[in-house]
């Protein structure tokens, strides 16, 4: 979206239209979108880029959102998942992964911090950083805003706080942030000291989750099973996968180790990428073999009291 100001003498900005979205690019009106997944993607698969497809599908086919950008966050090392390759490789892969595509791409905020982060957080990023790009809340080459009727001077570059219901009036205009995931990731909420509840509460009030059903996973059962969740259902939104495709990194890990092919599982970029570098081998299976998970190290260290979802 660009920034504009109306032709009007007397320079004010209508402010109201703004934060309904720029109505030359958003013509129905409908509920801008952006799609975040983040993972380890250790490698990116094709079933990784399919995840994006299949959740913008449904959600245009409500009818009521339109989706504009797709973002692939790779985890950073101090995840110390086993079997964690570089972050940079990984990086690296999702970006060749995903030259072809128009509207995913990915970003290496999350994978260059020091510390493993949660996940909450790197949606609160992404959130502000959508919110200072939105011509609504960057104002530092505008004229001063008023809204018509108040005379109410808005500051530049205010900030929008990230905690607030994205469907607040004050963030209207910014589009709406979704974690995109699969349903092992959901239903890994339920782990002891994996998730904060308080996060995961988070994460469906204020942001949304679209969940690409997973073989082996009941993500309808584990919503109903949850009070936290049952309660924000309306903010999860459950995408069945019909064309069914189990593609997942161990087992693309798996048959590099046995020197069995990839081919058509993940990109050819990525398959010729893990050649040039020998990336997945016996050895580079058991990283991290001895170190706990970094959430878990983190919530455990605290003891704390088993938690219901
Ligand atoms: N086949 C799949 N169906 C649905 N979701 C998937 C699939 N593969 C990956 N995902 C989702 O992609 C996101 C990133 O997952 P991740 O990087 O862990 O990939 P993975 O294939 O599950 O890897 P691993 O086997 O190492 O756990 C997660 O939300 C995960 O649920
Ligand atoms: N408490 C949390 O925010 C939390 C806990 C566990 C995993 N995660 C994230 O979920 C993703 C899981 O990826 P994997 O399925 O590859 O382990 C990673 O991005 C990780 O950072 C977040
Ligand atoms: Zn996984």
């Amino acid at each position: 979206m660009h920034y504009k100001v109306c032709g009007c003498d007397s320079e004010v900005l209508h402010l109201d239209l703004w934060l309904q979205g720029n109505p030359m690019e958003n013509p129905d009106n409908k509920t801008q979108v952006v799609l975040l997944a983040c993972g380890s993607f250790n490698p990116i698969t094709n079933m990784h880029l399919r995840l994006f497809e299949l959740a913008k599908d449904y959600l245009h086919e409500t009818g009521k959102y339109n989706v504009i950008k797709g973002i692939i966050s790779p985890v950073g090392d101090a995840y110390k998942k086993k079997s964690l390759i570089s972050a940079n490789h990984r990086v690296t892969m999702a970006k060749l992964a995903t030259e072809s595509s128009d509207w995913v791409q990915v970003d290496d905020w999350e994978s260059s911090q020091n510390e493993w982060l949660e996940t909450l957080k790197v949606l609160r990023y992404h959130h502000q950083k959508l919110a200072s790009s939105n011509p609504a809340n960057s104002l530092q080459n505008a004229v001063p805003l008023i809204k018509p009727g108040r005379k109410r001077k808005q500051e530049a570059n205010r900030y929008i706080p990230v905690k607030k219901n994205q469907l607040s009036p004050e963030t209207k205009g910014v589009p709406q942030l979704k974690l995109l995931c699969g349903a092992d990731m959901l239903e890994s909420f339920g782990i002891p000291n994996l998730w904060k509840l308080e996060d995961i509460t988070e994460i469906v009030a204020n942001h949304g989750l679209v969940c690409i059903t997973r073989a082996g996973n009941n993500a309808q059962k584990f919503i109903y099973e949850s009070d936290t969740l049952w309660q924000h259902k309306n903010n999860i939104h459950l995408v069945e996968e019909w064309i069914t495709n189990d593609i997942s990194s161990t087992k693309i890990r798996r048959a590099l180790r046995r020197g069995q092919s990839v081919r058509y599982l993940v990109p050819d970029a990525v398959r010729a990428y893990i050649e040039k570098y020998n990336l997945y081998s016996p050895e580079s299976e058991d990283r991290n073999a001895e170190v706990i998970l970094a959430p878990l190290q983190k919530y455990a260290r605290g003891c704390k009291q088993e938690q219901t979802l």
